[in-house]
């Protein structure tokens, strides 16, 4: 697994002491709010549970999963919804937590839908940025890392569903997914 990654591009110690600063912000802008804290699966699931448990505020979890990348390296364009909420989202202020934005097509659309149900406030978090690589305007309210325009593995993000478990997030040897 190892052999497949060409530059590690940032540490699990960097990652903990990144989502460790991101924690504390968020607990000071929900202060006395009691937020519903959305994990975008499957990419965001590590970042989720690191993050949580440096908020300090009271909040409620929930899980959503979708998927538009499949086996492949481009967004296929096409959001799907494999899974939807448990919780209404009507008059909660509503805190997403992605691993990545890249295109800004899943967020966008996760975005308009907990809009359209009455969310009183939808925000982001997300963990790696790649800015330069957006179709569609989009800002995250928090985020961790920006990253160049390469795809990347490790800690929630996937190749092919492999990779996930890797503790850091690495660029992937193009030879891997262009044989
Ligand atoms: O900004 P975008 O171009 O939409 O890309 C970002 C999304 O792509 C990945 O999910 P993916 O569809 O691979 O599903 P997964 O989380 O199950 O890997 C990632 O976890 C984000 O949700
Ligand atoms: N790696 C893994 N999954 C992704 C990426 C990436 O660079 N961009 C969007 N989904
Ligand atoms: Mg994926």
């Amino acid at each position: 697994m190892l052999n497949d990654i060409k530059e590690i591009l940032y540490s699990e110690e960097e990652i903990q002491s990144k989502i460790e600063e991101l924690g504390k912000q968020i607990s000071v802008d929900y202060e006395g709010k009691n937020p519903l804290v959305i994990c975008v699966l499957k990419g965001a699931f590590i970042f989720m549970g690191d993050l949580v448990k440096r908020i300090s505020v009271p909040l409620e979890t929930d899980f959503m999963a979708v998927s538009s990348y499949g086996q492949s390296t481009k967004s296929s364009g096409v959001v799907k919804i494999i899974k939807d909420l448990d919780a209404t989202v009507e008059n909660r202020d509503v805190l997403i937590v992605e691993d990545i934005i890249d295109s800004g097509l899943t967020l966008s659309y996760l975005i308009d839908i907990l809009k359209r149900r009455n969310a009183t406030s939808v925000k982001i978090v997300t963990l790696f940025d790649k800015p330069v690589r957006r179709t569609v305007e989009l800002v995250p309210d928090y985020s961790g890392f920006e990253l160049p325009d390469s795809f990347v593995v490790g800690y929630g993000l996937d190749y092919a569903e492999q990779y996930r478990n890797l503790p850091f997030i690495g660029v992937l040897k193009e030879e891997v997914y262009s044989s």
